[in-house]
């Protein structure tokens, strides 16, 4: 049985007044008719809590809270746009760069080694020299923590061109682990809706720059996304090719290979092709992949990619889930695929440093990028878990089937 209380608004003009008449209603639920017996959010939430429990332990239950809790964006500047005073009009607000305020590339094996936060040991982790250079021309834009204030619409330039994407901060960490180095041709398999992409071509370091998503409408989505945040000039030069087709397939009929490969994996993928995070699941009825009509979708999510990538390359794995299975797993069965059926030497690279270096902004657990701020119940979320798998030099000019 639900109660509604309902407000009557009486206007009484003679007397001048106003008054308000508030009746309440009982009113009995359909629940047979209108709601399920068990919400895909439900479902979604008691799986996560069997699994994440065990797998994250003592984390899970404020990681829990931060999933539950309202989405905190970044504001990806756009470099592309001359709208004026961008920065300066969003650092008034009170935002500021996560990327640049941390300490630089020679710091940062200082900072790993300094570090107080619950790493393993970090005489373990990957040597300065190893590790990849942070684009100094990424920029995005967090408020601080505690503070859910919301981005106004980015404002175009003379030319339409939009000042700012929005976009979940964390995604942009990617495309950071990715080490985009002047002259290099980048696949963005999994583009759509295209924030990855957009940060990638932030850097000015992309020759060539394949952009695909398995979706149509998503990619139309990612086109316009394009169309809003680059010049024309820019996107006739013929350096972006925006495709729609199956990423697991890509790899295995194009000749070309690629320097880097970001393959920001959708989570779970319903028979619509939609994808969603763990956090759309915990909180999201509509689409949802944990109803039990998809379950067979949910279990037969991609885990399966193909990424040309040139001998010497890097592929980065993210994905917007905890799950082991869609993590882990995935790059094991990948490093053993390519191992043992193509014999390529595939050597997974430790980003401990690279979580370290971003845990002001993102608490991390070993990959996981949150914002757990003890007690503080706002959080800046959405799980962006990285991986790279690196091809060493010596390795074959091969696709990676996963
Ligand atoms: C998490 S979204 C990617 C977000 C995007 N990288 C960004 O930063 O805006 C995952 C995308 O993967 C696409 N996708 C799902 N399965 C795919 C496949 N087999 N090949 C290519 N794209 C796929 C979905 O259509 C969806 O647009």
């Amino acid at each position: 049985m639900a109660a509604y209380v309902c407000t009557k608004l009486c206007i009484n003009k003679s007397k001048g007044s106003i008054r308000f008449i508030q009746r309440r209603y009982r009113v009995k639920t359909k629940w047979a008719a209108t709601r399920p017996k068990f919400p895909a959010t439900e479902l979604a939430l008691h799986n996560f809590d069997t699994s994440y429990s065990k797998q994250l332990r003592d984390l899970w239950p404020s990681i829990r809270v931060a999933m539950l809790c309202e989405q905190k964006y970044g504001a990806l500047l756009n470099s592309f746009s001359s709208a004026p005073n961008v920065i300066t009009e969003l650092e008034a607000q009170g935002c500021k760069d996560f990327i640049s305020i941390h300490c630089t590339r020679n710091e940062v094996h200082q900072c790993s080694q300094d570090s107080t936060t619950s790493h393993r040991d970090s005489t373990e982790l990957e040597p300065a020299a190893l590790q990849p250079s942070i684009s100094p021309d990424i920029k995005c834009l967090v408020f601080p923590k505690g503070d859910i204030s919301r981005f106004k619409p980015a404002r175009p330039d003379s030319s339409g061109i939009l000042g700012y994407y929005l976009l979940d901060a964390a995604s942009v960490l990617p495309v950071l682990a990715l080490d985009v180095q002047p002259g290099h041709t980048v696949l963005d398999l999994c583009a759509a809706p295209g924030g990855k992409t957009l940060a990638l071509l932030q850097t000015h370091s992309v020759n060539y720059l394949w952009a695909n998503d398995l979706s149509g409408s998503r990619t139309m989505r990612l086109r316009r996304t394009l169309q809003s945040y680059l010049p024309k000039e820019f996107l006739d030069e013929n350096k972006i090719h925006i495709t729609s087709t199956d990423g697991r397939q890509l790899g295995m009929t194009e000749e070309k290979s690629f320097d880097r490969v970001s393959i920001g994996i959708p989570c779970y993928t319903n028979k619509y092709k939609f994808c969603t995070t763990d956090r759309h699941s915990a909180m999201v009825e509509e689409n949802n992949v944990f109803k039990r009509s998809w379950t067979k979708e949910r279990q037969t999510s991609p885990l399966a990619n193909t990424a040309a990538t040139r001998r010497g390359g890097n592929v980065v794995y993210s994905t917007c889930s905890l799950s082991q299975l869609q993590n882990e797993c995935v790059v094991q069965q990948a490093i053993s695929l390519a191992q043992q059926e193509l014999g390529i030497a595939v050597q997974v690279q430790d980003l401990r440093w690279f979580a370290q270096r971003f845990s002001d902004t993102f608490k991390s657990q070993i990959f996981q990028t949150f914002d757990l701020s003890g007690g503080d119940l706002i959080h800046m979320t959405v799980s962006c878990i990285q991986r790279v798998l690196s091809f060493p030099p010596h390795a074959h000019n091969a696709t990676l089937p996963v």
